[in-house]
């Protein structure tokens, strides 16, 4: 006792603690933000939806945006302001440059790994570096070192990939782009060779892999409100990133005294081609700002810089070229025209050695190119500054200080007010004017950035760029492998909790948009019936292996014998199971009725499991929705117990005549004598039987209702032949559990009516409603049996009545259990035919 009381207690603490943090993280959020201030731009939710939608954040940014041009998050301490609105992000980049800073927040998670480099300082640290900057990048000497550089290791791209394409093999282009410019920016920035393209260097592969890993770790504390502590503690994540960085700075402070020694050496040379030694030379003229931890700086950001922007988009190009074939080859025809290669036109170094300065100036239709998949796949979708005052944007909307704003312009390049009504197609035409490139302004096209802190090496890397796709355009056509490893993210199980209401509307709009989907859940689930135990136990539904066997057997013996044949109104499906007469439509039988209403309620409350994270708990803690499924559970098996144990002294009393005839009818009769099964198992087994019948019985002709009121097809003689038919009513209920199918979570959404007015019989594979190849429920029914009763039940209904809805125009929802139940049922009138006639 003590022991709970305690346990008890540790819960309610932890409880009552978790919901103190979240209520002040909750006011935090919400107060002091002016919500319903018109002047300020429209909040849409918080940054933790960020989160729900990290796989596509970029996408779901877009929607947001197609929704408000300037909207807002809220967060903790100020608000996110996102906009593609050009003329604010002129105000910010340009006209009002001074207010906007990379601010302390950016500063603080990124100074480990960029230190006081020019991407995350602000103010006179940053003018200084990059007027420096400025300049070297403007010598003509770094740019003919860089582009001999740049057409070396094209050309080494070009013979790894030969290897591939000799071999017929397929590879990831991505990681070979990295190396390769990887290699570039380190042979530009230091001086020396890296090789990671040839992989030679065992620490130059070291160096890939610690930076690389870094980048990530870095990106991460975005994402986790708990770095700092870690980073303290020296734990997870935190302790793998110093680690890296440690390495990191060790292999560059080495390179850095190797340099210096080197510049003693050959004092009179004065070719420095190099970035790190043309800034070693600068450093003589202020040895005390310019120590080597402020010039490892300032080359590891040139590094972050310049690798992955490239080594990406060109990813992207390739990308985008195999999905264009035709674009593939006008880029193709543009290098031929262009590239006049003297000699050996397959030789790939002639080759390279022919891209020169003029040669790329004259490839508009290159550059339009890669312009237009840097539109579409920005390299910095997304990149934001921090509101140093209060201020108002051009759009009218006031932000406060501290506030971020954020310009989108992996989302820009896709809304139609700034591109026109074909922003969503690449179309390197839109960049071209009578065969010229035509620059956009920067404040539209944003992917290098804008206004004073534009992008230092945006025609270093058109020219790589150029360079690169150049080579592998000419020497190489390329083809998707078309092979994806997983299916696409739908979302979370979250999504599925928020839609539940809705749940199976919700799930055919994410099949609209993929045919196959994931939804990410915190522990792997099975889509199966493993949270159902507690209702389905080791029935048919839940079993595989032998116990199913066993069962699937034994049912569809019986209907072979074609014993349930014409039995299954919705009581008599408990008649097949069990031999009893439920009587719940009639109101006769009092257990019957309760039962019933049990079973449905079993049937919701385990559906909701599947979207409950927390049930689990519940059930341990008897609270909430597990408790009253325990309790309908207790009324579910009382009744079946109570049953089984009757049954089964029936059946031990020899002579009786009735006995004798449930020994042939019933499920449950025969398997009391096919098996020596306990009476849980038999429990399971008939409860199956019933929850099927029960629920697939009753919705379908619920739902038949409103599909089929105006058949007209009617037979008086309701004969096995008469009922075969009739293909109108059959073609109008297999269309009913098309689009109503009774076990939701299986229908497929393809369209498949009545074609002829024989119905023909469709693919069960299209038509999922009984399920197919495992038999459940079309042997355990029979898809024929399960049909005719339907039938069997809509010919006198409308034999003798017409059917209309009470409201026309209330729509008609459905309510989440495991099959697809009408919420607060079908209310109908009817019209006695006879009437109609009289009147
Ligand atoms: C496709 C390739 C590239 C893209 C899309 C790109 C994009 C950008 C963007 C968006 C920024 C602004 C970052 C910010 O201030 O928040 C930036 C800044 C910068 N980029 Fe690039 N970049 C590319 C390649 C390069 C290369 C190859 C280099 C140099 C080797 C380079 C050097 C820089 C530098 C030094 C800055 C900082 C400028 C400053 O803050 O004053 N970039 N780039």
């Amino acid at each position: 006792m003590d022991i709970l009381y305690a346990v008890f207690c540790i819960i309610t603490i932890a409880v009552l603690l978790l919901f103190i943090l979240f209520s002040a993280l909750v006011l935090r959020i919400f107060i002091g933000k002016s919500i319903r201030n018109l002047s300020y731009p429209p909040v849409v939710g918080t940054v933790f939806d960020q989160l729900f939608y990290f796989n596509r954040l970029y996408d779901y940014q877009t929607e947001m945006v197609k929704r408000h041009k300037t909207f807002r998050l809220l967060a903790p301490d100020q608000s996110e302001i996102y906009t593609t609105e050009p003329r604010n992000i002129e105000h910010i980049l340009k006209t009002n440059f001074s207010n906007y800073s990379k601010g302390q927040y950016n500063q603080d998670i990124l100074t480990d790994l960029f230190g006081q480099g020019i991407f995350i300082v602000d103010g006179e640290k940053w003018r200084q570096q990059r007027k420096l900057a400025s300049f070297e990048f403007s010598m003509r000497v770094l740019r003919d070192f860089s582009c001999s550089v740049f057409r070396k290791n094209a050309a080494k791209l070009v013979g790894t990939i030969y290897e591939f394409s000799k071999n017929n093999q397929v590879f990831d282009i991505q990681a070979l782009l990295m190396r390769c410019t990887l290699d570039s920016i380190f042979k530009v920035g230091f001086g020396v060779e890296l090789n990671c393209l040839e992989g030679s260097n065992a620490e130059g592969n070291e160096f890939i892999k610690a930076f690389d890993d870094s980048n990530e770790l870095v990106y991460w504390r975005y994402a986790d409100p708990l770095w700092k502590l870690k980073r303290y503690l020296n734990i997870g994540g935190e302790a793998t990133l110093i680690k890296n960085l440690k390495f990191i700075h060790n292999f560059v402070d080495k390179v850095i005294r190797t340099k210096r020694a080197q510049m003693v050496k050959e004092q009179h040379c004065n070719d420095k081609e190099d970035i790190l030694s043309r800034f070693l030379v600068e450093s003589k003229k202020d040895p005390g700002t310019m120590t080597d931890q402020y010039l490892r700086d300032i080359i590891l950001n040139f590094m972050i810089a310049g690798k992955d922007t490239t080594a990406n988009t060109l990813s992207w190009f390739i990308y985008v070229l195999c999905k264009n074939p035709l674009i593939q080859e006008n880029v193709a025809q543009e290098v031929r025209r262009v590239i006049r290669s003297p000699q050996n036109e397959d030789s790939v170094d002639n080759f390279v050695e022919s891209i020169t300065d003029e040669a790329l100036e004259e490839m508009h239709y290159l550059h339009a190119t890669l312009t237009e998949t840097l539109r579409l796949y920005p390299a910095v979708p997304v990149d934001g500054r921090c509101a140093e005052t209060d201020d108002t944007l051009p759009d009218g909307f006031k932000l406060k200080k501290g506030d971020g704003v954020y310009y989108m312009a992996y989302a820009m390049g896709r809304m139609a007010y700034i591109w026109g009504d074909d922003a969503e197609e690449f179309k390197p035409e839109r960049w071209l004017k009578n065969g010229t490139f035509q620059p956009e302004s920067p404040f539209k096209f944003v992917a290098f950035n804008a206004g004073p802190r534009i992008c230092l090496g945006k025609d270093f890397a058109y020219r790589q760029m150029k360079i690169v796709s150049a080579a592998l355009v000419h020497f190489f056509s390329r083809k998707l492998q078309g092979k994806k490893k997983y299916h696409p993210i739908g979302g979370t199980v979250f999504n599925q909790l928020l839609n539940f209401h809705r749940l199976h509307d919700y799930m055919a709009d994410l099949a609209g948009k993929y045919k196959t989907y994931r939804l990410i859940a915190p522990f792997r689930r099975t889509l199966q019936l493993r949270h159902s135990g507690d209702l389905f136990g080791d029935g048919i539904f839940a079993v595989d292996g032998h116990k199913w066997r066993e069962q699937e057997k034994c049912q569809a013996l019986s209907f072979l014998q074609g014993i349930f044949f014409m039995k299954s109104t919705f009581d008599s499906i408990s008649e097949v199971a069990i031999g009893v007469e439920l009587d719940s439509l009639g109101g006769s039988n009092e257990e019957g009725a309760k039962f019933s209403v049990a079973t449905d309620d079993v049937s919701m409350t385990t559906l909701w499991r599947y979207v409950d994270v927390l049930w689990k708990l519940k059930r341990a803690l008897n609270v909430g929705s597990e408790a009253k499924l325990k309790k309908s559970l207790q009324v579910v098996d009382e009744f079946a117990y109570k049953l089984i144990h009757s049954r089964t002294q029936q059946m031990n009393m020899p002579g009786n005549d009735s006995v004798m005839r449930m020994k042939k009818d019933d499920l449950l009769s025969r398997f009391l004598q096919l098996t020596d099964a306990t009476p849980k198992y038999l429990r399971d087994i008939t409860m199956n039987f019933i929850i099927a019948g029960k629920g697939g019985e009753e919705i379908k002709d619920a739902t038949g209702c409103k599909e089929v009121a105006d058949i007209s097809e009617f037979s008086a003689c309701l004969t096995e032949e008469a009922l075969g038919k009739m293909h109108y009513l059959h073609a109008a209920l297999t269309e009913t559990l098309r689009i109503y199918p009774a076990v939701a979570v299986k229908s497929s959404n393809q369209r498949d009516g009545l074609t002829k007015t024989v119905a023909s019989s469709t693919s069960p594979f299209k038509f999922t409603a009984f399920q197919v190849s495992r038999g459940w429920p079309s042997s355990l029914f029979g898809e024929g049996l399960c049909l005719s009763a339907d039938e069997d039940i809509l010919v006198y209904l409308l034999r003798f009545f017409t059917v209309k809805l009470s409201d026309e125009r209330k729509a008609v929802k459905y309510r989440p259990m495991l099959t697809l139940a009408i919420d607060g049922g079908l209310i109908v009138r009817t019209f006695h035919r006879m009437d109609q006639k009289t009147a």
